[in-house]
């Protein structure tokens, strides 16, 4: 979901966060209890059971405690689900690990938690496969928003029976304990865990092109979708457009497939008198996950979208957005990837105007004049930024001032291809999202054709 993350200090101004910022969880809020065994499946009104499938995803590494979990439900008796247990303040539904999830999955350990609600890794005993089930918060706003979720994973899934498409499978969906419950293949860590493991060291200019490829393939995907004719004639397509835009892409919602990693020295940080190693994914194989905000193209939209990082400038103005404001947070992405660090780290719409502008040069006159009247404030007479006049703090200059621009950030960390890889990102990142490339026309750069 996308979110202005809420920073002790607000932006850019506080320096150790300069290197990251989390959500901040956990919380208790009351629900009621549906059936005896605890398993509601939802009629399917406009929503329709999904078959299983085999899990593609690479043998996975279980944590010991898992491991001994899996070992001991895998002898155990199937039992009823536990009783029940209310809600915490927030809504989120409150588990032992070792729980039983409906009679059907065992909770091993929980991999995530976010707006919507927590992942949990659980053992299917009907499929005998390791699956990651997303469980909703309680409250109406986040069970509607749930639903639309499933519609579009649905969607996605019909389209990408092979789970080719670098957009996560759902298996099945229920609703238990006023929970909806969505069952997805199980991955492994997300762009930015892997990078925060690695203590925020870059990934290769070879990764941010395998990376960037599968992204851009997603992007292009959702966008519009081919399949083969009805008929199955050879040669002849039918066009389905899926018209889909994620709206928040963003490195916590890019998985790797897998779980295994290397060591390899770390020759940038090595010096005579010590050794860093730092960790490389086995297989860069990635997929797309949270499709909680994405949105049907309505030729244009105004509302907020994005988390503020990876929000296209045209959003930050209310000049209308669509599918240019993929493009814009894979290019903010893209540069996180190569130099470790957010692009553009701060909370506030003149902070983050301001270092556009340091990074990427002036914003356009005809790029301002489409902005609303009250974006418009932002510039002085309707032209230049105001900036620093109307800055916040001292701090937030400097913040601003210490940014370098796309060019020299990607030189000082790219490995090999540098102006190949400043020039697509030079027109990921354009202002005006009239003159970014489409996905497909991104990955006819000559940086995604180098191999
Ligand atoms: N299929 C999966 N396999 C493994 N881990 C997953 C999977 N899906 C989600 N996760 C983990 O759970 C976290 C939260 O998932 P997700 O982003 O779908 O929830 P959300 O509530 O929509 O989050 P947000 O607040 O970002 O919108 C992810 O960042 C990831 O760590």
């Amino acid at each position: 979901m996308a979110t202005d993350l809420v920073s002790a200090s607000h932006s850019a101004a506080s320096g150790a966060a300069r290197k990251r910022r989390r959500f901040g969880w956990d919380d208790p809020s009351p629900a009621f209890y549906t059936e005896d065994a605890g398993l509601r499946f939802q009629p399917s009104s406009h929503l329709m059971m999904i078959p299983q499938h085999k899990s593609i995803v690479d043998a996975p590494q279980y944590s010991s405690c898992s491991q001994k979990l899996l070992a001991h439900q895998l002898a155990a008796p199937r039992k009823k689900s536990p009783p029940w247990q209310e809600d915490d303040k927030d809504g989120h539904f409150n588990f032992k690990l070792g729980d039983d999830l409906t009679s059907r999955y065992k909770i091993l350990q929980k991999m995530g938690e976010g707006t919507f609600g927590r992942v949990l890794e659980c053992w299917d005993r009907d499929s005998r496969e390791i699956v990651a089930i997303k469980v909703i918060r309680s409250a109406e706003k986040y069970r509607e928003a749930a639903m639309i979720e499933v519609d579009i994973l649905r969607i996605l899934s019909k389209h990408d029976r092979d789970g080719s498409r670098g957009c996560v499978q759902i298996r099945r969906w229920f609703d238990y304990r006023n929970h909806i419950c969505i069952v997805f293949e199980k991955l492994g860590p997300s762009l930015f865990d892997f990078l925060k493991a690695n203590d925020y060291r870059p990934f290769s200019v070879d990764l941010v092109r395998e990376f960037g490829r599968q992204l851009l393939e997603s992007v292009a995907c959702l966008a519009k979708h081919v399949t083969p004719c009805a008929h199955g004639v050879p040669g002849i397509a039918d066009m389905h457009s899926l018209s889909l835009i994620h709206t928040d892409l963003k490195p916590e919602n890019i998985l790797l497939v897998s779980t295994e990693y290397t060591k390899v020295v770390d020759r940038k940080n090595t010096t005579k008198h010590s050794l860093y190693m730092k960790r490389v994914p086995k297989s860069s194989r990635v997929k797309l996950i949270d499709f909680g905000s994405t949105t049907y193209d309505k030729e244009c939209s105004f509302s907020i979208v994005s988390t503020r990082h990876y929000r296209a400038p045209e959003v930050i103005l209310g000049c209308g957005w669509s599918y240019p404001c993929d493009i814009w947070s894979v290019g903010c992405i893209l540069v996180e990837l190569c130099s470790g660090e957010v692009l553009f780290q701060t909370h506030e719409n003149l902070e983050h105007l301001a270092m556009m502008e340091r990074v990427l040069g002036l914003i356009p006159p005809h790029v301002i004049r489409r902005s609303t009247e009250k974006a418009r404030d932002y510039f002085r007479h309707g032209k230049r930024l105001n900036w620093p006049d109307r800055s916040t703090s001292g701090e937030s200059i400097r913040a601003v001032h210490r940014l370098p621009r796309l060019r020299d950030l990607i030189v000082e960390h790219a490995d090999k291809c540098a102006n190949l890889l400043v020039d697509i990102l030079e027109r990921m990142l354009k202002y005006d999202p009239y003159d970014r490339p489409t996905a497909r026309e991104a990955l006819n750069h000559p940086f995604f054709q180098d191999i």
